[in-house]
């Protein structure tokens, strides 16, 4: 079974968020289960690309309307992945030092249409085509409608929407960019009157899946103007819970941890990654750390945080620890609770892979007060790295995390406030107290399987049932 997986993230090559680490390790465990499973992303201009070796092993033009672009497609001169990936080379648009920008209209549409030229050519083309987000949101359409791709138009795609608030909008007067189909169809690239690619995927897409059960059911009744379409198309769609790479993610071997620990070990090597923390953060590390790590965006909750954090720390002797990036205005806010609250507050502002495996490891408790989330990975990492997760009840949230209370392993709030973040602070500082309690929770959930295993089944499952349609 030959599987493409087109994204424009994959870790390690370039990630900006869970993307990434789907990407990164979906087609390895597909690999694992004896299926040919492989990738295709943009060449970006980043350390990564800047430090390995790449051949050539196909070149051509494309055509973005009236403006032709060279391209190659690249591929690891080494093999030190464990699955293939195809690097889409169009220097003007794709080589850049970032991933998403404001010039995307052009790129990821260029980036597709060279995905899609290239299978053409391919002598054993893929059996499945899998697409993630609305960056590769044109391929299910361009495969079925594009008279120069007919010849792809019996190979199934599949598109998997990690974040439906993101769907790739653009306007009409780009529409001649896309290789010629039959206008009377032109209706399967709009939606309320624009161009909206996560849209014509989900019309387009032989089957639509999103990263958790819950998440499915929530995207029928908000979706972020498109659950009208998701419900018209339920029969296609399907909620599959993401699994985390534990090679990747592992206390016991992670590289960039201060001290590697195991299950019986876990509180000596928890202690030591969480006093590096606090010193280099300026904390106290006899108090119980809270963290946070992610995009400071709406739907993460984060603009909650320092109204919230103003309390938790008045009324609690607590540390708090952030990591991440985003809203101009919430990141100005942090930064001033960070001054008022030296030696119990800190946060970096930025992307740091090694610093966030440290805080997984190395903090007590991991806030996750989002308004959406599709599935979150964070909570399933601090599950593995003995992290005790506080979340919202809220899509791959409600699918993973069962409430101390309810004989679970973490705690879980019903809303997005001040108010539930701050009382889910509290009755984790109560609880950091039982310290018998606290131990065995810790071993407990470090043990907890959620690897990709089981989900990459599933996937496989999902492409046989559509050729047995
Ligand atoms: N500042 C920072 N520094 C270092 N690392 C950082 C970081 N900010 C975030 N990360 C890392 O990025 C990843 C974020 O994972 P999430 O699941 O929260 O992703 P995101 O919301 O981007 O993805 C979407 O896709 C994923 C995958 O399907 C869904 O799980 C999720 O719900 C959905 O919103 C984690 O590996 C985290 O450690």
């Amino acid at each position: 079974m030959k599987i493409v997986h087109i994204s424009a993230e994959c870790y390690p090559v370039a990630k900006v968020g869970g993307l990434a680490d789907v990407v990164g390790a979906l087609p390895k465990y597909q690999n694992q289960l004896g299926a040919d499973s492989s990738v295709i992303m943009p060449f970006y201009n980043n350390t990564f690309t800047r430090k390995h070796n790449f051949e050539s092993v196909y070149n051509s033009k494309i055509h973005l309307g009236y403006i032709e672009y060279d391209f190659d497609i690249l591929k690891l001169s080494t093999q030190i992945l464990e699955f293939d990936v195809f690097f889409i080379d169009i220097p003007t648009l794709l080589y850049k030092d970032y991933v998403y920008s404001n010039d995307d209209t052009d790129r990821f549409l260029a980036f597709q249409i060279a995905a899609l030229d290239w299978i053409l050519t391919l002598n054993k083309k893929p059996d499945y085509i899998h697409c993630h987000d609305h960056h590769t949101g044109l391929i299910p359409f361009m495969a079925q409608e594009s008279y120069k791709y007919s010849a792809l138009n019996k190979i199934p795609v599949i598109t998997t929407i990690h974040n439906a608030q993101y769907q790739g909008w653009f306007k009409y007067h780009h529409l001649y960019k896309i290789p010629d189909f039959d206008n009377n169809n032109v209706g399967l690239l709009d939606w309320n009157g624009i161009i909206n690619p996560l849209a014509a995927a989900i019309k387009c897409a032989w089957r639509i899946t999103t990263v958790s059960p819950s998440y499915m059911e929530e995207l029928m009744i908000n979706a972020n103007g498109l659950e009208g379409l998701l419900r018209a198309e339920n029969a296609k769609a399907v909620g599959i819970l993401n699994g985390i790479d534990t090679e990747v993610w592992n206390p016991e071997t992670d590289k960039y941890l201060i001290k590697n620990y195991k299950v019986s070990s876990n509180q000596s090597g928890k202690l030591a990654n969480k006093k590096w923390l606090c010193t280099e953060f300026n904390l106290n590390p006899e108090k119980p750390l809270f963290a946070f790590i992610g995009r400071l965006v709406g739907e993460k909750g984060s603009d909650l945080f320092p109204d919230a954090f103003n309390v938790a720390l008045r009324n609690n002797d607590i540390s708090i620890l952030l990591l991440g990036s985003g809203d101009p205005n919430t990141e100005e806010r942090l930064n001033a609770l960070k001054n008022e609250n030296e030696g119990r507050y800190n946060n970096f502002i930025g992307y740091d892979e090694r610093l966030s495996h440290i805080i997984y490891a190395g903090a007590d408790f991991l806030l996750m007060p989002s308004r959406v989330e599709p599935c979150g990975l964070n909570q399933m990492y601090a599950l593995r790295y003995g992290t005790i997760p506080i979340v919202r009840s809220i899509g791959g949230l409600k699918d993973t995390i069962i409430d101390i209370e309810n004989d679970g392993f973490g705690f879980v709030h019903k809303e997005a406030s001040v108010n539930d973040i701050c009382y889910s602070i509290e009755r984790a500082v109560n609880f950091y107290k039982a310290k018998t309690e606290l131990k065995k929770i810790k071993k407990y959930i470090m043990q907890i399987d959620h690897s990709w295993g089981n989900s990459a089944k599933q996937y496989i499952k999902l492409y046989k049932s559509i050729t047995t349609n």
